[in-house]
């Protein structure tokens, strides 16, 4: 069970990060968790089903559904035209709401969310031994920061430098509820997922299997 100032927290040091990257260990609530888990199963219906990007005709091993824009490898439009060409759901305003939140909480400035008004969010759906390799996100034309959060099994999270996608980079681990935000120098600093761990997710996250992660952004697009 987990308590106040617990184990679960002594035994998850706060890990030196690069400037401009901030990590919050369980921000989320687990009724909110679940309450996005519910959400998570209405936007995988559709209008654009969840699927896995294809990079240079490989499938990727996460799967991916987006709100707001649609994003392919390497742009975003508002249709999905590698998938059935309908138009992606709109981004929700909760999530702006939560994103402006997020911002302030991982900055501990409350202002620091104000002007955060995120346009599109990539919604991952990792499995067992699903993974991501070391990548920049360098889609958007806006320098504004991305906000992670993650839902469901915990998986080991590496964030690195904004030079090559090899050291110097530090391994935290990602566990349900937590958030994670990276801008200003950071804002382009190579990351991946080398590892899910199965059956980690706690009771009540909403989620049985696998983890979900959600990176809310601002395209810098118009229209
Ligand atoms: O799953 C994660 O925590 C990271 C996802 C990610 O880097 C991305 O979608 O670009
Ligand atoms: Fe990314």
């Amino acid at each position: 069970m987990s308590t106040l100032f617990g184990d679960d927290m002594i035994d998850r040091p706060a890990p030196e990060l690069p400037a401009g990257a901030h990590f919050v260990p369980g921000w989320l609530t687990l009724d909110e968790q679940r309450w996005i888990v519910t959400r998570f199963h209405e936007w995988v219906q559709g209008p654009v089903p969840i699927r896995a990007a294809k990079v240079r005709g490989h499938e990727m091993s996460v799967q991916t559904v987006c709100l707001g824009w649609h994003w392919r490898p390497y742009e975003y439009s508002r249709e999905a035209v590698d998938v059935n060409g309908n138009r992606v759901l709109e981004f929700p305003d909760w999530m702006v709401r939560l994103g402006r939140k997020a911002l302030s909480a991982a900055t501990g400035n409350p202002r620091a969310g104000d002007d955060y008004t995120p346009d599109t969010a990539l919604v991952n759906y990792y499995d067992d031994t699903a993974r991501m390799g070391m990548h920049q996100d360098k889609d958007e034309r806006s320098a504004a920061p991305v906000v992670s959060l993650s839902i469901g099994d915990t998986c080991k999270f590496r964030f690195g430098n904004t030079e090559t996608r090899n050291r110097p980079y530090t391994d935290l681990d990602l566990a349900s509820g937590d958030l994670f935000v990276f801008g200003g120098p950071s804002r382009l600093a190579f990351h991946g997922i080398p590892k899910v761990y199965p059956g980690t997710a706690p009771e009540g996250c909403g989620l049985e299997r696998g983890r979900i992660n959600i990176t809310m952004r601002v395209t810098g697009l118009a229209g």
